[in-house]
């Protein structure tokens, strides 16, 4: 599979799901004004059709880029996810169709520190459930189940960039704050990392989620984890709806074991704002159920589509992987020559030679050149002169072991 895009400029972009108007501005003010946007996300034969003429394409957290949609979009170039979490992406499939995935790995990570620590003030109040009772006109005027959160114990689970932040403002509320993760992690203020969950369920009286979605963290909380949290806490998810059993929430908060939950994320999301909602929880007053909102402010979405806009038309125009999550990881100045040549391929012995043998027997100056692997693929960036380049062009797309090659001038 190689292909050729003969000018940066000439990518067309679709966005799904909504994304905000700054990545309109961010892609309109690189040059790039080939740009569709969709309000939704897609599956199946839409997605596929609407992705069919698309080299860059932006998604949120819905739209699911499996290996088998990848396999169908063979023109695709990159992918930027609007967002932290890119479990929704085969990012290993991408990788091997020279596809980089790019995402804003911290612009909503403070809207989702203050929802999560509202949330903990609301649930160890009883909010919930004495706001559900006054709408329908009951009083309940009552300290029963109602505490100050100073002095009480958070655990947050995952305490990479969201976790940390949680941990820092909850201590200024006076909370003791302990964390569990799989990584040794500095601890900010006062925070304590305990040496494993069971221990962190056994302190904390509310346990806040923080992890990413992956094999490990699915169900991480189940029935044995319920029934190892301390009589009447509370759980916090804003991570990713896999890594809660909802089904072992319901029966701990049916005996009480629970007194209370915020959930944002869910196992199963609606595709759109349209259609229907369905789970569990829907009988528990003393839930917090937002719609999957965390991260979505007007500051965060404001920064996320400048940021990741910013990546996708970087890497169109210049070649730049710096920050692809799945991709080795090239940052690049400004050509030095007059064209740019990107060439992705398999890692296998003898590429680079191969790459470089063609110039040399074609007589062609090599400006610079930049290179970096992962165990699988390889990127090389060649800067030449422009006729030199658009013959070196020809010759490296014909390299064996090449998954995609592009000239950039
Ligand atoms: N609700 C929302 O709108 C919203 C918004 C942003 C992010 N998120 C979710 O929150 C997650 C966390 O975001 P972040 O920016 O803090 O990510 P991060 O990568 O900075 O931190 C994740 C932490 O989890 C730890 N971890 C991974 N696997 C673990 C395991 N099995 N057990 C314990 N710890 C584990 C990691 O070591 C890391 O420290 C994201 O992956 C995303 O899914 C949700
Ligand atoms: O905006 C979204 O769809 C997802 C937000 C959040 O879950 C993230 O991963 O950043």
């Amino acid at each position: 599979m190689a292909t050729g895009t003969a000018n940066g400029r000439d990518f067309n972009i679709v966005l799904l799901e909504g994304i905000h108007a700054t990545a309109l501005e961010t892609l309109a003010a690189a040059g790039h004004t080939r740009v569709s946007s969709h309000a939704r996300s897609l599956a199946g034969d839409e997605l596929i059709a609407a992705l069919a003429e698309a080299d860059l394409v932006g998604i949120r957290s819905r739209t699911q880029l499996t290996a088998e949609v990848l396999a169908q979009l063979p023109r695709l170039a990159a992918i930027g996810c609007f967002c932290i979490g890119t479990n929704q992406v085969d990012l290993a499939a991408a990788a091997q169709r020279g596809i980089p995935v790019f995402n804003a790995p911290f612009s909503n990570t403070r809207s989702v520190a203050e929802l999560v620590l509202a949330e903990i003030v609301m649930l160890m109040r009883g909010i919930p459930e004495k706001n559900a009772l006054l709408h329908r006109g009951g009083w309940m005027k009552s300290a029963a189940n109602a505490w100050e959160v100073r002095g009480k114990t958070l655990g947050i689970i995952g305490y990479g960039h969201i976790g940390t932040q949680i941990g820092v403002l909850a201590e200024q509320l006076g909370m003791n704050v302990v964390f569990h993760d799989i990584e040794a992690k500095l601890p900010l203020g006062n925070a304590r990392q305990l040496g494993s969950l069971e221990a962190l369920l056994a302190a904390a009286d509310v346990v806040s989620l923080h992890v990413p979605e992956t094999p490990a963290t699915r169900d991480m909380m189940g029935a044995a984890q319920f029934a190892a949290m301390k009589p009447g806490s509370f759980l916090i998810n804003a991570s990713r709806g896999t890594v809660v059993d909802i089904d072992a929430l319901a029966a701990a908060l049916e005996r009480k074991q629970l007194l209370g939950a915020a959930i944002d994320v869910f196992p199963v999301e609606p595709k759109g704002n349209d259609d229907p909602f369905v789970t569990p929880l829907l009988r528990f007053e003393n839930v917090i159920l937002t719609p999957h909102i965390g991260g979505s402010t007007a500051e965060a979405q404001a920064n996320i589509g400048r940021e990741v806009a910013a990546k996708l038309a970087r890497y169109g125009d210049n070649g730049s992987t710096a920050t692809a999550v799945n991709f080795p990881q090239v940052t690049l100045p400004e050509p030095a020559g007059q064209c740019r040549i990107l060439h992705i391929h398999h890692n296998v012995p003898g590429m680079l030679a191969r790459i470089n043998e063609r110039f040399s027997a074609a007589g062609i100056n090599i400006v610079a050149q930049y290179l970096q692997t992962t165990p699988d693929i390889g990127y090389v960036v060649i800067d030449a002169d422009a006729d030199a380049s658009r013959v070196a062009f020809d010759e490296l797309k014909a390299i064996e072991g090449t998954i995609r090659c592009r000239i950039v001038c």
